[in-house]
């Protein structure tokens, strides 16, 4: 039955209910983040509060993840008393509105009301409670001292904002929360356009849900919501999509976003895991650069192009599969870009037209170059998808002879006839020698099923260069290292064509060292937590170890193959990088020289 208000609160202002704190007061009191609490037992809830306290002095006890919430409630009474300087929610959302809570409405309400009692100014009623509530009823809450949240989830879609606030706004709660479900990176849009519409009408909260709601998560606040959720911890969301804190606050820098930051993002699929928004995003900061970067991820460019018109975005790194499909967007590229048809790196300029640059070409090019004169250098590329043909392209741009070995071979030939260079088959690397060899296959990635792509006997080459960055000691990198040979990990590259990004966009210099170091840190802790397969493991599949037809750009997603650069002694690789290997002279015909490593030691 649907409640139909009587008394005229005001929104916004709650002087006139005895006891109630008023929104003026909360919104004086309230940070930007609110964190949200969850916990197995009332104990565990009150611990990781007290926990989350020293970051953050807001937060929402989602006592619906308790099996018993009311015996939380003595708890929580106590923690509140101990700790003035905290605001609190609570929520008790039943299963029907997507929370944990089996019990009745009944029973939802006893458990805010004795929050509110306990001390919670906010208590947070999902909009089909109310639907079946009195209006008495709800302002027994208020009666509480408690300001109410009505709020709306939808984990679906982002569909009908201003229908449901019109359901909502009759209740003239203090503060109405819409939460949706992004299927559309152009769903953040939808989102952010209902709040500024709404902003001035009432407390309105707004988010989407969602892998592709990140942009609602960081970019809600600007857009008009008064406060966002964040998690406690990686693996405690209480949200699909939900940024931890301490993220949303240092990596993302919610709390010093205004209308002057502008907005990059790296748009692919997949993206989740990439460490493009790590690195770039610690470079803005640590240039005071006003700008965040963000995951995009999306497979549809008109999708991406929405939300670079509209948010509106001004730079974007490209990565799979919209590489290729982007160029036709784009009012002009650089040659590199056309020549190979692809282009990693966008400028949106403010009239609105794109422009496209190419920084992969470069990143894979110059940590070779460093080390090894490419003109007449004999190269082996493994692998004809799309980092492999930034590859192929940019090799012969510098005068190398380069050979490639595909599993598809008809890949591998379309590609040398376009690129100008040659095909090899298998059974003929072992009997050749390369000054270098460059895997630009996804094999050996993070992901990927173990499979090592050459046999030790088949790694005949001055130096060996994995262009996967994800982990930085790769199969194929740790073998080469076995043999004594100088290796280029794909994290060099992969910082370098964030580098180089960062300065088509911000016109400084970008901060090279530290963007590695974030990296080689993030990638570290990865690889702690999940340790590579045994070796044994990886020669396991023979019929698999040859390289991976898929297509494969040397973009910024972990999974993908992309940069690396290892380094076991601790250091960072940009203290140590490249000095560590020698130049050597390519051999006239690719002979002997390259099969002949120098030494047996380990080059690390
Ligand atoms: O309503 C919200 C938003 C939320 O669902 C999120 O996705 O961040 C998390 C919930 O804890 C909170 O009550």
């Amino acid at each position: 039955m649907k409640a139909v208000p009587t008394t005229p609160a005001t929104t916004g202002v709650l002087d006139h209910i005895p006891g109630s704190v008023s929104t003026h007061f909360l919104r004086s009191r309230i940070g930007k983040v609110c964190v949200a609490i969850i916990g197995s037992t009332p104990a565990e809830m009150i611990e990781k509060a007290a926990e989350a306290m020293r970051e953050n002095t807001f937060l929402e006890f989602r006592l619906d993840y308790l099996p018993n919430p009311l015996a939380a409630i003595p708890k929580l009474k106590q923690f509140l008393y101990e700790h003035g300087e905290i605001t609190a929610i609570a929520t008790c959302r039943r299963t029907i509105s997507g929370g944990k809570f089996k019990g009745s409405i009944a029973a939802e309400l006893e458990i805010l009301e004795k929050s509110a009692a306990a001390g919670c100014q906010l208590v947070d009623l999902e909009l089909q409670t109310a639907e079946h509530l009195k209006q008495p009823q709800i302002e027994i809450l208020r009666s509480q001292g408690a300001a109410l949240i009505i709020s709306y989830h939808d984990f679906e879609s982002t569909k009908d904002l201003d229908g449901i606030f019109d359901r909502i706004q009759p209740y003239l709660p203090e503060f109405v929360k819409i939460v949706s479900t992004a299927k559309t990176l152009s769903d953040n849009v939808t989102m952010m356009r209902f709040l500024e519409r709404t902003r001035d009408k009432a407390n309105v909260i707004g988010i989407c849900m969602g892998e592709q709601g990140i942009i609602s998560r960081v970019l809600g606040l600007r857009a008009g919501s008064i406060f966002t959720f964040a998690a406690a911890h990686v693996g405690e969301e209480t949200g699909p999509g939900q940024i931890a804190a301490r993220t949303l606050r240092e990596t993302y820098r919610i709390d010093q976003l205004d209308a002057g930051t502008r907005v990059y993002g790296v748009a692919g699929n997949p993206i989740k895991h990439s460490l493009s928004p790590l690195m770039l995003n610690m470079a803005f900061r640590r240039e005071t650069v006003n700008a965040v970067f963000l995951a995009l991820q999306t497979t549809k460019l008109s999708d991406l192009l929405t939300l670079v018109r509209e948010v509106p975005l001004h730079g974007l790194a490209v990565t799979m599969p919209l590489k290729e499909e982007i160029l036709k967007h784009l009012e002009k590229t650089d040659a590199i870009s056309e020549k190979i048809g692809a282009c990693n790196t966008m400028v949106r300029a403010q009239d609105g037209r794109l422009f496209g640059f190419n920084t992969d070409v470069a990143a894979m090019i110059r940590p070779l170059e460093r080390r090894l004169p490419l003109k007449g250098a004999k190269v082996l590329v493994l692998g004809a998808g799309g980092a492999a043909r930034a590859a192929v392209f940019g090799l012969k741009e510098k005068g190398a002879e380069v050979f490639i070995l595909n599993r598809s071979a008809e890949a591998a030939q379309t590609l040398a006839r376009q690129a100008k260079a040659k095909t090899i088959k298998r059974d003929q690397v072992a009997k050749s020698s390369f000054d270098a060899i460059i895997n630009a296959t996804p094999s050996g990635m993070h992901g990927v099923k173990p499979a090592s792509i050459l046999e030790p006997n088949e790694i005949n080459a001055r130096i060996v260069f994995d262009m996967v960055y994800n982990p930085i000691d790769t199969p194929l990198i740790r073998m080469a290292r076995e043999k004594g040979l100088p290796v280029i990990t794909g994290v060099e590259m992969f910082v370098y064509q964030g580098a180089r990004q960062f300065e088509i966009w911000t016109g400084k210099p970008a901060p090279e060292e530290e963007m590695l170091r974030v990296v080689v840190h993030a990638l570290r802790q990865q690889a702690a937590a999940h340790p590579p397969e045994p070796a044994s493991k990886e020669k396991e599949h023979p019929a698999k170890a040859e390289p991976h037809p898929r297509p494969a750009s040397p973009a910024r997603h972990p999974e993908k193959p992309v940069k690396a650069v290892a380094e076991k002694s601790g250091k960072t690789v940009a203290e140590k990088p490249i000095k560590a290997v020698k130049a050597v002279k390519p051999s006239a015909n690719g002979s002997k020289a390259a099969s002949k490593p120098a030494a047996k030691k380990k080059s690390r």
